[in-house]
């Protein structure tokens, strides 16, 4: 199978639920759950200090910075393993990417709320691709603002060696977001390449 469109208002998505055969998903989701340096990251929510409900780890380019906090952080290096999939995934989307944010969500109680991949590093039009390994959960999108995109919110089941590419206007107007889930699942690791714009 290839990348298809999934045709939204005001966005230009595309899924290929076959991106990975299930013995290379397999074994990279073996690798990389062992060997990634994970962080369990603090946010600020309504001024307290909580913990990310997902374990992260942020590879990329040296000079590939991005602002967090007020700080200005650098990217840890690229494995050979990331690189390895770097590779597959530009081929697929056809672009370059210089760095790749990876989400771990342990169990059904982790998660990420609904926000858009829109930080000024990123540019006005960027192109995320997003490679989802271990279990599958449910990923929702919803517009900005459904007066001036008026459709109904989605729910897209993610599966183990899917590739779901998200470019064009897409983060300027839908929202994103990976709930939690009260069914027993087992953990599901999700890596977002993205081009940072090197200043
Ligand atoms: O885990 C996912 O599928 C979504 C991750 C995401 O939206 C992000 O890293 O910005
Ligand atoms: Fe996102």
């Amino acid at each position: 199978m290839a990348l298809l469109p999934i045709r939204l208002p005001a966005a230009e998505v595309l899924f290929d639920p076959d991106f990975l055969a299930p013995p290379a998903a397999a074994a990279l989701l073996t690798e990389l759950t062992a060997t990634i340096p994970w962080r369990h990251e603090a946010i600020r929510i309504f001024g307290r200090e909580l913990l990310q409900p997902r374990l992260t780890a942020w590879h990329g380019d040296s000079g590939a910075s991005y602002q967090y906090s007020g700080l200005q952080l650098q990217p840890q290096p690229w494995t050979p393993a990331l690189l390895s999939l770097r590779q597959q995934v530009e081929a697929a989307a056809g672009t370059a990417f210089n760095s790749v944010l990876l989400n771990l969500y342990r169990t059904g109680q982790d998660s990420m709320g609904w926000h858009a991949d829109d930080e000024p590093e990123l540019g006005s039009e960027p192109v995320i691709a997003s490679v989802t390994l271990g279990a599958t959960r449910t990923f929702r999108l919803k517009p900005r603002n459904p007066h001036h995109t008026p459709h109904a919110p989605l729910s897209l089941p993610l599966t183990a060696g899917s590739l779901l590419l998200m470019r064009g206007p897409t983060q300027q107007h839908w929202l994103h977001a990976l709930p939690k889930t009260t069914r027993p699942v087992g953990p599901r690791l999700n890596l977002t390449f993205r081009q940072v714009i090197v200043q």
